[in-house]
């Protein structure tokens, strides 16, 4: 098997589109890589242009370290697997598996041999006779990797394998691909949109957010470390709750001010350390689901309160919907990027409009991280430091702001009932106005 490297791999499309931004990605001889991230991030036109069916417009494609030329596409030995199958509907599923044969050198009795060797091990043995028609989606997904198996492919490349396949056959087909990677030992760039696939199928997972890499790394490390507000907002069902903080520092500790509500971190607490130069910086605070418990009324420690607007009983366990009076966020809303540039607006502004310019106050007035000037002195709450939200500009104190804690089977909080939320410190995750984590001790 070969190793698959892209260095600083850039794809502008004739019309500006800059589908692939700079991405560096290594794939170590019989890894498995999944890109994961939203529909129109650049994961298929990484893959093609690995495969060599585009070419970049800067950057390379190594194979085992040797730069590729751009045009050598069939010179890769490289199998691609499209969501759509691409099976030629005329040839029997022998002749489909056995295509990539026909233009080498094998006699076609080893060529049969060959095909009747890839169907066993798929399991479709009892369907090599029949046309792609009279298949179901699985089948026909199992036809496709065998095809790609036949040749003397040195690395899959599947774009969205397992789309076209119903749920249920789908998670199946999920571990059988997977194992099958794993057995053959082959080097595998594997494509998704699904987090689920890319969690449970990869070695390692590259998170892309329009055409940039976001972070690399074992599935489990990507969701419990998040580099980017993006990857921590990407992964995770349900979503990591997200909302807005201002950071106030003393002598005495660390608050962070979600607007009504505080998270005190006392001055010995190691995490307070990298706070101490962000004295009224605005942040995005993510809190996952299980990063908060349900607590005693008498709790002491870092909590929340709130109120129960809702409980979705799963069964095993029940999300809990608290209403707390935060100011929600998102990982688009938080950067307020330039829908054309991905530039964060504030960035942009200044670039373009001078210091009071009228506009460019009332839109840095829409940026919560980055308001170029800091509140006014007398914009303060009760506690007595820069609030989240502003009354200088006619903001009401946030009242409603709501979380989402899983809670286990068991007695269930109620709809109506105050609820207190234990804070697990070590799970929570501040990020800087351009979406990137600020580290805690
Ligand atoms: N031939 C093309 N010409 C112009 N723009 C293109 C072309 N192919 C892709 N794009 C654009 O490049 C960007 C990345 O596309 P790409 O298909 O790689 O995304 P993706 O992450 O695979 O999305 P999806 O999950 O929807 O397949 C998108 O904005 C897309 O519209």
């Amino acid at each position: 098997m070969v190793s698959i490297a892209t260095d600083r791999l850039t794809k502008v499309f004739p019309d500006g589109t800059v589908a692939v931004d700079g991405v560096s990605i290594e794939i170590g001889s019989g890894e498995f890589v999944a890109l994961l991230g939203p529909t129109g991030c650049g994961k298929s036109t990484i893959l093609r242009l690995v495969a060599g069916l585009e070419e970049p417009t800067s950057g390379r494609v190594l194979i085992d370290g040797e730069p590729v030329r751009p045009d050598a596409g069939w010179d890769r030995r490289l199998s691609m697997v499209f969501q759509d199958y691409a099976l030629y509907p005329h040839l029997t599923v022998a002749e489909n598996i056995g295509f990539p044969l026909t233009t080498g050198s094998e006699t076609p009795s080893d060529a049969a041999r060959r095909v009747a060797a890839v169907a066993d091990q798929l399991g479709i043995t009892g369907l090599l006779r029949r046309k792609p028609r009279h298949l179901s989606g699985g089948q026909r997904q199992r036809v496709a990797m065998a095809r790609a198996m036949v040749g003397e492919s040195r690395a899959f490349l599947l774009d969205e394998p397992l789309s076209n396949v119903d749920a249920g056959l789908r998670a199946e087909l999920r571990a059988e691909v997977a194992a099958l990677a794993r057995r053959l030992a082959m080097t595998t760039l594997y494509v998704t949109h699904d987090q689920v696939e890319a969690m449970t199928m990869a070695d390692r997972v590259a998170v892309l957010r329009r055409g940039v890499l976001q972070q690399i790394g074992p599935p489990d490390e990507v969701y419990r470390d998040p580099h980017t507000l993006f990857v921590a907002a990407f992964l995770g069902t349900p979503r990591a709750n997200l909302v807005q903080a201002a950071i106030f520092t003393s002598d005495d500790g660390v608050l962070l001010d979600l607007g009504s509500q505080l998270i005190e971190l006392p001055a010995d607490d190691p995490r307070v350390a990298p706070l101490r130069d962000r004295h009224t910086d605005r942040v995005t605070l993510a809190l996952r689901a299980d990063a908060l418990t349900p607590a005693a009324p008498e709790a002491t420690g870092p909590v929340l309160r709130g109120v129960v607007r809702l409980v979705e009983n799963l069964g095993h366990e029940a999300l809990v919907h608290v209403t707390t009076g935060t100011v929600p966020t998102s990982a688009a809303q938080s950067r307020l990027e330039h829908p054309a540039t991905g530039h964060h607006l504030s960035e942009l502004l200044a670039e373009d409009l001078p210091a009071g310019h009228p506009v460019r106050d009332r839109l840095a007035r829409m940026i919560p991280h980055s308001r170029p000037e800091q509140p006014p002195a007398t914009a303060r709450t009760e506690y007595g430091f820069y609030p989240v939200y502003d009354p200088e500009l006619g903001d009401e104190p946030p009242t409603s702001g709501e979380l989402v804690v899983r809670v286990p089977a068991g007695v269930l909080p109620r709809t109506g009932e105050p609820i207190v939320l234990a804070v697990d410190l070590d799970r929570l995750m501040l990020f800087d106005g351009a979406g990137n984590r600020i580290r805690l001790g």
